[in-house]
């Protein structure tokens, strides 16, 4: 079963969206330019995120959440930040899971697996959102229980827009996944929006302000869905996740 978005019209493909035939793989790396070790896992991530991706289920709530099987990696940021555009580009698939110009289009914990090890999760965002507050609440509530406590969880991405950076709601996150000892990576979204040196200045005093917190990994990880770049290099931080936990291509 597929969650594409059917009911969306249009029009909601507007300018910050993805046109339908823009491109969503990263060129292929060129491998005289990294490490074999990291071509390598390069490759790796690119034949695990070719698998067959299947919608596992939507979870409103932590009673809903589905049995748990290898590990997790979700997917947390605030509301229109690109979370469920990630999922579609680093699984290859337009619509896999559903996107919108609208802030607050997720409004469940959605399940996507490949093979029997890996499960990505799309969550709804945080900050503002165009729902009724009651389901924002609800959201809310499910989605910092689901971070505290799931045991198979084994990174959570956390997506900051990398035109803007770290906001106070994002500190709060960043805290409360230190407190719980969650591992977290922060990735920059919708990089194909700077311009000139804007992007690495960006990705520096992003790393800066996770010097000193105990659970951050300490790379950042630019990205653009719309263009591709930086999928590559996520998905490989994914193998090399999975190896380190005994399983997948490179385990
Ligand atoms: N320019 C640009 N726009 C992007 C990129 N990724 C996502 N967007 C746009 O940002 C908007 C929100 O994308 P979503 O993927 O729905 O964001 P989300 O974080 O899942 O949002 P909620 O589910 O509402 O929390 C859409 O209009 C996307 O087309 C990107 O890499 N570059
Ligand atoms: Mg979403």
């Amino acid at each position: 079963m597929s969650t594409s978005d059917k009911d969306l019209p249009a029009h909601a493909a507007a300018d910050d969206s993805i046109p339908a035939d823009a491109p969503r793989q990263a060129p292929a790396q060129d491998s005289t330019s990294v490490p074999p070790e990291d071509a390598a896992l390069i490759e790796a991530g690119r034949k695990l995120f070719a698998g067959e991706w299947q919608f596992i289920s939507a979870a409103p709530t932590i009673p809903t959440l589905p049995a748990m099987r290898g590990i997790e990696i979700a997917l947390a940021g605030r509301s229109n930040v690109g979370k469920s555009s990630l999922v579609n580009a680093l699984t290859g698939r337009k619509a896999l899971a559903r996107t919108s110009v609208t802030p607050g289009r997720t409004q469940e914990l959605i399940f996507f697996g490949v093979g029997p090890d890996l499960t990505l999760v799309d969550m709804p965002g945080y900050g503002f959102a165009k729902a009724p507050k009651e389901k924002v609440d609800a959201w809310t509530a499910t989605v910092r229980a689901y971070l505290r406590g799931r045991a198979n969880l084994a990174r959570v991405f956390v997506l900051i827009d990398a035109r803007h950076g770290l906001k106070p709601v994002d500190i709060e996150i960043l805290d409360g996944l230190d407190k719980a000892a969650v591992s977290y990576a922060i990735v920059l979204t919708k990089a194909d929006q700077l311009r000139g040196g804007e992007l690495e200045q960006r990705i520096a005093e992003t790393q800066a302000g996770l010097a000193r917190r105990p659970a951050a990994f300490p790379t950042v990880f630019p990205t653009s869905s719309r263009e591709g770049s930086g999928i590559a290099e996520l998905r490989a931080a994914v193998v090399r996740l999975m190896a380190e936990r005994g399983m997948g291509p490179a385990a």
